[in-house]
């Protein structure tokens, strides 16, 4: 299935100068709501230029861009050298985007919070050290809840408890509908939730495809197979459909999904496979509708959290990591940027 697209090229190109070396060359591509997107190719392939005109920071020298969702942008290098302090900058930015001062201020602080920051609402963004320097930009880009988010490597520089931060981040951005488009230098940064994924190469950029996927195929399922991938066995009140959030994060594989919830009434809970993991049974009677899930593992706290937390809540029988679907290899990557521990001098 096609999804409505937020941003589309066509037939764009990128040089620097007008005598300068086509950087890339007649790109077509468009973006899917609530698509998670990767982008991959080697070093000064062009990656950066395409992530730019996507967030609409840089134009084509040729071809066109249409539509302009409400966009943010982390860029490969922070301009951290503003007269703001962390809190005054990310309720500026929540400002441009829209958000009326008190929830800008409300937005800033909650996301400087959740990236562990929040030591620093106060502290001018010159004194903070690059790791906190780096939780600021990615922060500016998530406080206005943006429909498309462009990350340019957002991950390197951020501590371990950052990145993860920001993985449940990207899960929420595209439950929501929002799209991401992001580069790294790990290629399994965020395996498994990836739904597309383009290379750069030369001056093109081809739409890469995955093992037993067709190019145009919305296969979340499949997609899900290459990365690290949490089963969650759920029972939910009597007639109760998946919390939003939680269906569009998780797909319900075929075991359960599909057969009816009277089978599983008052009967003990047996276990079942998938693909060589085993779901232990449950000791409990088992009432309602049983479904079995399989997320992402960057998704899988969202998912709990959505089902824990709706009303009424739905009983978590099992939670098991499945085993990694081998895939294609990953695309050659540069190798891994050291991380810095994030502390900020004041
Ligand atoms: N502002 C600029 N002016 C001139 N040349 C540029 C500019 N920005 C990028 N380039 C050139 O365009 C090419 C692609 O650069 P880009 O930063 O897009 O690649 P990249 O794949 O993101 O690289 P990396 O993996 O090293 O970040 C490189 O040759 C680079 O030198």
């Amino acid at each position: 299935m096609e999804r409505d697209l937020v941003v589309r090229l066509g037939g764009v190109g990128r040089r620097y100068g007008v005598r300068g070396p086509w950087v890339l060359r007649g790109v077509d591509l468009g973006i899917g709501a609530g698509t998670l997107v990767r982008v991959e190719g080697a070093n000064g392939s062009g990656k950066s230029t395409l992530l730019r005109i996507l967030a609409g920071i840089d134009t084509p020298s040729e071809g066109r861009v249409s539509g302009r969702p409400r966009t943010a942008f982390v860029p490969e290098r922070f301009p951290a050298a503003m007269p703001f302090t962390a809190l005054g900058y990310l309720t500026h930015m929540a400002r441009v985007h829209g958000l009326a001062r008190g929830a800008a201020e409300r937005s800033a602080e909650q996301w400087l919070e959740r990236f562990g920051a929040g030591g620093f609402l106060r502290t001018p963004l010159s004194h903070l050290s690059k790791g906190s320097s780096q939780k600021v930009a990615v922060a500016q880009a998530l406080v206005a809840a943006p429909d498309l988010l462009v990350l340019d490597e957002a991950w390197t520089g951020l501590d371990t408890a950052a990145r993860a931060e920001l993985d449940r981040a990207v899960a929420e951005r595209t439950v929501e509908g929002g799209s991401v488009v992001f580069v790294d230098h790990d290629p399994r940064r965020l395996a498994g939730a990836v739904e597309e994924a383009y290379a750069v190469d030369g001056t093109v950029v081809k739409r890469r495809t995955f093992e037993g996927t067709s190019p145009t195929a919305d296969d979340r399922e499949s997609a899900m197979r290459r990365g690290p991938t949490v089963v969650i066995v759920t029972r939910g009140p009597h007639g109760a459909e998946l919390p939003g959030p939680v269906a569009a994060a998780a797909v319900e594989t075929a075991a359960h999904a599909h057969a009816p919830a009277s089978s599983y009434e008052g009967t003990r809970y047996e276990g079942t496979t998938y693909e060589g993991a085993s779901c232990e049974a449950t000791d409990a009677p088992v009432a309602g509708r049983v479904t079995r899930l399989m997320v992402p593992e960057s998704h899988s706290d969202l998912v709990l959290r959505e089902l824990l937390t709706a009303r009424p809540p739905w009983h978590v029988v099992t939670v098991e990591r499945a085993p990694v679907v081998p895939g294609p290899a990953p695309a050659p990557a540069p190798a891994p940027a050291p991380e810095t521990d994030g502390r900020a001098h004041r």
